[in-house]
């Protein structure tokens, strides 16, 4: 009884040493001597399996001699191993009753005759999984064998070894656990960390620390959103919901760094579930930062090369023949191939036959040579029509400096270099009639001259204006007038030769280059050819019209100083040609050349007097041939030229009316008519009407009328006494708006006469629908009204054809008392002529009226008439020098 007691003791302390995970070495020797004590002579040994359960290691024994132990730890599990081997082997008791005689010993007697060993008995030692996890042996020093309460005994040892081991060794692999777990915590390279269910930090490894910027003691205890944005806090709390639910999640945060910078974040929660609870979180952050940065930057990378306007193709260096291995959308919408047609080949199928070699082989080079390049060149887009493709080429570069690849960015420069063909074009060209022009013409010229002169050739220059071209212009409107530039262009085109060239200069002069004449009379031939056809009619919309041309001829002659000079000598002879009438021709010779100088130089002489106002006014009286009353002045505009004294204005006023300068002298001529007559009258010679000539040019100005009665204003002369005198030809064209402007003038008071009557070539029967008051004989038929009946005959007509419509009849030229009376004779209404007085310079108009006042006074008392050749005749009265 007091051994049973005694072996529960035992038993219960061995029981108390497992539970309190003593060493298992104290307890396993704690269970040998119990069993020792309950076996007399017995002496226990316990060994346990290797990891590999190969072998029998860590033999543990209170009274077993220490060589013993020594020699048989390690001993391999098998059937012949003794009793412990064998036991392991074949899980299940052995008892060896006599070692020295027991062949499973063989090896090992003489080891347990030394020590004195007889008997074994081995029982393997199994986990509750039925896993072997060692031997319990006793070994007696004379052989024998157990009974039956010693083998019941053995069996309690040995679960109470199996109890021990077994916790040993769930104690072990706990602790293992636990430092795997933290290891993995501790040397995780991102943040980990644990927050309770309310989101405080509870645990934090040092990365957590680092990414964070917070010490670790900081950390715990700190709630989460202290280092969340606050615009992410409540995305994230509601992601706890999840974790609350025992799921894991991942999201990416910024937070802010102790420090202030922003930390990107990549975060997985996962719950913390004890007794299937959720009790909190772990939580592995990735800083992701910088990667987060990179990416950005590629994203916007991507992004900018996706959207760039260009094309951009990106080949890959490291493979054969340079394959294409991206290209954005622009590369596609600019050559119209699919990304998928093109990845994988060279980009050489953008090339053509257009494709610049030049361009090509530097292009060649620079991917050889691996550097950057820029260069222009034609491609092709997948249709087969060409594209200009300014090329940017560059290399990229590995971390090494190697060349990996190469980025092309294609700029489709196609409108630009179709831009700049039209401008160089349209720099060349006449826009209208598509000829060169003046530029490209001389261009040729300069070359054509060079040619000519070393293979003595002829060469010609011909200077075609179109005559009457400016009054179909105006009356019918600029499209018809192009109309018609643009058929003349055409038909003078189809008489040349490829060689010749022909450009338009102004609006309506053509010029013609002849490079290789055998015999100027070719070019006489090929002017009178252009003439005709010029000449036919051009049918434009309903109008059937007619134009002519004349054409001035320039010989290349050896005295050239300039193949220019040519272009300016058939101008010149152009010139000469128009004067002889329409449709003529007229080549270059030195007296044109000395005309046209003569006539530049008084073209410059006359706008120097015009700058100066260096001009006169004369006045000639007209008288009426009934009262012999002076009825009014005509206004003769007189320059002194500084060298050849004054100047006949038939000279001056058509060159006046080439160069536009007439405009200026017209309105100085009004503006002092007007002061002149209004100074008469203030000082007291009476109210005279003055009549001005009108220029062709100053009529057709828009602001006509309004000049006119600025004048007026200006000047302060009533309109009743202003007279404008107008050519015939003024009414000629554009006759519709003419008659408009001489209502105009009617309603402001102001009196029109038509000067030159009778010289014109229009029908007589016009002037009935003319708002006028007057016509003007011309001078040419009053020189011979007495001698020539013809003359006598027209001059007859017109006074009474005027006199039908009620218009007052003047005649111009009077120089002697034959044709004065035989004009008075038939009625006419108004004298003017040298017979009664040269025109002149205002003060001699003064005396001049003076004179005849006096010899009026006399006359009433005597009745006689008034001597007008007496008084035209008086020496002190103004000799009209230039007549
Ligand atoms: N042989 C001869 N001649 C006579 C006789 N009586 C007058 N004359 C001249 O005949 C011309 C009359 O002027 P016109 O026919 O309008 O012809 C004018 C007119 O068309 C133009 N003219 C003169 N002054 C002006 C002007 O201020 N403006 C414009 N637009 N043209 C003007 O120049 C032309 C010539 O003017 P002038 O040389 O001053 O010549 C004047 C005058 O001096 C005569 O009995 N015998």
């Amino acid at each position: 009884m007091a051994r049973t007691q005694r072996h529960l003791r035992a038993q219960q302390r061995v029981q108390t040493l497992i539970a309190r995970d003593q060493p298992l070495e104290e307890t396993l020797k704690a269970i040998c001597r119990i069993i020792e004590a309950q076996v007399p002579g017995g002496i226990a040994s316990i060994m346990l399996c290797d990891e590999a359960r190969l072998r029998l290691e860590r033999l543990y024994s209170v009274n077993l001699p220490q060589a013993y132990c020594d020699a048989v730890e390690g001993v391999a599990i098998g059937p012949e191993n003794g009793a412990c081997g064998r036991a392991a082997y074949i899980r299940d008791f052995v008892i060896c009753a006599d070692i020295a005689r027991d062949p499973r010993w063989n090896g090992y007697h003489e080891l347990a005759a030394q020590h004195g060993l007889h008997a074994c008995w081995s029982y393997p030692v199994t986990s509750s999984s039925a896993q072997v996890l060692g031997t319990f042996a006793i070994y007696y020093h004379k052989p024998g064998e157990p009974t039956r309460s010693d083998r019941r005994r053995v069996i309690e040892a040995v679960e109470l070894v199996s109890l021990a081991v077994e916790r040993e060794r769930n104690r072990r692999a706990l602790k293992e656990n636990e430092q795997r777990y933290r290891s993995m915590f501790t040397y995780h390279p991102d943040a980990v960390f644990s927050l309770d269910l309310k989101g405080y930090f509870t645990t934090a490894n040092a990365a957590c620390s680092s990414v964070t910027g917070y010490p670790l003691e900081q950390l715990i205890g700190l709630h989460f959103s202290k280092l969340a944005q606050p615009n992410d806090r409540e995305r994230i709390e509601s992601l706890y919901g999840a974790v609350d639910k025992g799921e894991a999640f991942r999201y990416t945060v910024t937070i802010r760094h102790r420090e202030g910078r922003s930390v990107y974040l990549d975060v997985t929660n996962l719950p913390i579930v004890v007794n299937d609870r959720v009790i909190g979180f772990y939580g592995i952050a990735k800083d992701m930062t910088e990667r987060h940065r990179q990416e950005t930057e590629l994203r916007i990378l991507q992004r900018s090369v996706e959207a760039s306007i260009n094309g951009i193709v990106i080949t890959d260096a490291r493979q054969p023949d340079n394959p294409i291995i991206y290209v954005n959308e622009a590369f596609e919408r600019i050559t119209g191939y699919g990304r998928d047609e093109v990845l994988g080949h060279n980009c050489r199928f953008l090339q053509g036959s257009e494709t610049d070699a030049e361009a090509m082989a530097q292009l060649r080079q620079a991917i050889t040579g691996q550097y950057e390049l820029n260069v222009t060149l034609c491609n092709y887009r997948k249709d087969g029509s060409p594209f200009w493709n300014n090329l940017y080429l560059s290399p990229v570069r590995d971390g090494k400096g190697s060349v990996t690849h190469f980025i092309g960015i294609q700029h489709d420069i196609s409108e630009r270099k179709s831009y700049e063909a039209k401008l160089s074009y349209h720099a060349s060209h006449d826009a209208l009639t598509g000829l060169a022009n003046r530029s490209l013409f001389e261009d040729h010229l300069m070359h054509d001259v060079l040619l000519a002169q070393r293979h003595g050739c002829h060469l010609a220059v011909l200077f075609l204006d179109l005559d009457d071209f400016k009054p179909i212009n105006d009356s019918l409107g600029h499209e018809v007038g192009d109309q018609i530039l643009i058929q003349a262009a055409q038909r003078l085109g189809e008489e040349l030769d490829p060689g010749d060239t022909l450009a338009r200069f102004g609006s309506d002069e053509f010029v013609i280059l002849l490079p290789e004449l055998e015999r100027e009379e070719e070019a006489i031939r090929l002017v009178e050819r252009l003439l005709a056809r010029v000449r036919r009619p051009y049918r434009v919309g309903e109008h059937e019209l007619y134009i002519g041309a004349s054409v001035g001829i320039a010989f290349l002659q050896e005295e050239l100083e300039s193949p220019v000079e040519l272009i300016q000598q058939a101008d010149m002879a152009m010139y000469r040609a128009k004067q002889k009438g329409r449709n003529a021709w007229e080549c270059f010779t030195s007296d044109i050349n000395d005309e046209v100088n003569e006539r530049m130089a008084l073209r410059n002489d006359l706008q120097e007097a015009i700058e100066a106002e260096n001009f006169e006014l004369h006045y000639q009286p007209l008288l009426g041939a009934r009262s012999g009353q002076v009825v009014g002045f005509e206004a003769l505009v007189r320059w002194k030229h500084p060298i050849k004294g004054y100047l006949s204005p038939a000279l001056f006023i058509p060159l006046a009316e080439d160069t536009g300068q007439i405009g200026a002298i017209s309105e100085w001529v009004l503006r002092q008519a007007c002061r002149d007559m209004c100074r008469l009258a203030a000082e007291g010679y009476g109210h005279f009407r003055v009549s001005v000539n009108l220029s062709p040019l100053q009529f057709r100005r828009a602001n006509f009328l309004g000049n006119l009665q600025q004048v007026l204003q200006e000047t302060g002369l009533s309109a009743d006494y202003l007279e404008l005198e107008l050519t015939e030809g003024i009414l000629m064209t554009d006759t519709a708006a003419a008659i408009e402007t001489l209502h105009c003038l009617r309603d402001m008071g102001v009196e029109v006469s038509i000067d030159d009557f009778g010289t014109g070539f229009s029908s007589l029967s016009y002037l009935k629908q003319l708002p006028i008051g007057k016509i003007k004989i011309d001078r040419s038929f009053v020189c011979d009204v007495t001698t020539n009946r013809h003359d006598s005959a027209i001059v007859q007509g017109i006074i009474s054809m005027a006199h039908h419509l009620g218009l007052i009849v003047v005649a111009e030229g009077i120089e002697q008392a034959q044709q004065r009376d035989f004009l008075a004779a038939h009625g006419c209404d108004v004298f003017q002529g040298f017979f009664f007085a040269r025109p002149m310079p205002l003060e001699k108009l003064q005396d001049y009226l003076k004179q005849r006042a006096a010899v009026l006074g006399q006359m009433a008392d005597t009745t006689t008439p008034v001597d007008d050749e007496a008084l035209a005749s008086d020496p002190s009265w103004p000799d009209d020098k230039h007549q």
